[in-house]
Formats: structure tokens, sequence, C-alpha cells
């Protein structure tokens, strides 16, 4: 499976200047994470793959599929920044409801939201109204609203954002087992949590990628007098003060 974009340009405006310019990516099996400064283009990408937006110029598919078909649309799920909870709606309420939207029949969103709650470990979770969980719950929720329909890739941004430590490592606990089974791209701050635990590492810069490939190959950017476990933030780091282009 490939989730491709193609020469790639963006800007929110006729008039302004290109966010993404001429980008070429193709995400990779496993868990990607999406660095790079504020600014950098990391939600405007995510937002170009998960077929919210589409490019000024160049294309964006899926197995060759484009982005504004419905299968493609059905294969790929998205989480923005932002999870509403949605008032007397309790957990597993929410998830159904969200792929009763999607396409769904009744039943089988009720059914298909326990097995998406089960996968975010929140079955315990399923019965309380989401505007009472925690923020860090709120998140895995919207994780399993973006998973209920069957998705085969999985787009997050900055879904760690604003969460204790505690809840980022839980958070991060979930996300190898779902990895094996859908590609997961997640955009977010959080270096140092991320980096040693993915697969591969994308880093975007002014709309350009400056590094993508193995974690083992971007933690090699780090100066060789790093200490034990500073390396990611090391390497990335190291990245942005290069301005290394591929
Ligand atoms: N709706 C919008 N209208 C106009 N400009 C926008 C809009 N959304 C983003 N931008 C601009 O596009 C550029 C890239 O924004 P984007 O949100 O993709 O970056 P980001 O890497 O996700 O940043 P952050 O880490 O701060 O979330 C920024 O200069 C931003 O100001």
């Amino acid at each position: 499976m490939t989730l491709e974009l193609r020469s790639c340009t963006y800007a929110y405006r006729p008039w302004s200047p290109p966010v993404l310019r001429d980008l070429d990516y193709a995400l990779d099996h496993g868990l990607t994470i999406l660095l790079g400064p504020n600014g950098a283009g990391k939600s405007t990408l995510l937002r170009l793959a998960a077929s919210v937006t589409r490019p000024r110029k160049g294309t964006v598919t899926l197995d060759g599929i484009p982005s504004h078909q419905r299968s493609y649309r059905a294969a790929v799920a998205w989480m923005p920044q932002r999870i509403t909870a949605m008032t007397a709606l309790t957990a597993r309420e929410q998830v159904a409801y969200t792929g009763w939207l999607k396409g769904m029949n009744k039943r089988d969103a009720w059914e298909a939201a326990a097995r998406a709650l089960s996968r975010v470990d929140l079955t315990g979770q399923a019965d309380t109204r989401t505007k009472r969980l925690s923020g860090g719950q709120l998140r895995r929720v919207g994780v399993a609203s973006a998973l209920v329909h069957g998705a085969r890739v999985l787009l997050l941004d900055e879904p760690t954002a604003g969460m204790d430590p505690r809840q980022r490592r839980v958070f991060r606990d979930l996300l190898a087992p779902l990895a094996e089974e859908v590609r997961v791209l997640l955009s977010t701050h959080d270096v140092a949590d991320l980096a040693e635990e993915c697969d591969h590492v994308t880093v975007l810069d002014e709309g350009r990628i400056a590094y993508t490939g193995t974690a083992a190959g971007f933690l090699a950017h780090a100066p060789r007098d790093t200490a034990p476990g500073r390396a990611a933030e090391a390497a990335y780091t190291a990245l942005s003060e290069s301005g290394a282009r591929l």
C-alpha cells in the first residue's frame, strides 16, 4: 500500500506564498513521526493526505487512487488537533455516531465502536459521557473514531499536545500495536518522547522535507558526544541547524 504526495504545492490564498512547495512524499509502513518547527507545514501536509483539502498543484494518491475519491477517504482516517466532546453522548455513542456518519449502518457502527474503543484501551470508559473524560482520554476517543470504519492509514495531528507525561506514556503504548495494523503518520513537538520508539521520522522545514527515513538514520544525526537519552533532541537540533536537505 502506498500513500503518496507527488509534486504537491499548496498555498492558503492564491496570492500568498506556498506553504508546501513541490513536495514529494511517500508514507512508509509502521509508525512515522512528523517533526518540524511551528509553521513548517505539518498540519497542512496531514490535511492534504487526509483529503480535507486538495493541492494547488500535484497529486495525492493511495495505491494510485486520487484523494478526492470515496474509496481513498474510506481508507484514510484523520484526527485533527482539537477533538470535541459531543454533549450528552457516551464514548461508545460518539465513536458509533462517527461510524454512522461515515456510512456504516447503526448496528455495525455500534459493534465497531466497541472494538475501536478496545483498541485504544477505553473499554472501561465506553459508557462514560465524553464531556467527563480527561483530555488524554478524549484524544483516544478521537483515535477510536478515526479507526471505527476500518481505515488502513491513520493521520494524527499533534495527538499528545497538552498531555501530561503519564498520559503521553499511555498514548505511546497504544501506538506500537496500532502501527502493526495500520500505517500511522503522527505530527508532534515531543521529539524526545517518540523518536526512539517509532519506525520512521520525517522532518519538515519551511514546507520542504529536511529528512525522511528510518528512526535509526535520524538518530545518527546526533553528535557523537550526545548524552544517553538525548539523541532524538540532538539529532533534531543538528538537522535544523544544518538546514540539511535530502
Ligand atoms: N487557515 C489558514 N489560513 C492561512 N494560513 C494558514 C492557515 N493555516 C495555516 N496557515 C499558515 O501555513 C503555514 C503552515 O502552517 P501549518 O499549520 O501547516 O504548520 P505546522 O507545522 O503544523 O505548525 P504548528 O507546529 O505550529 O502546528 C503557517 O505559516 C501558517 O501560518
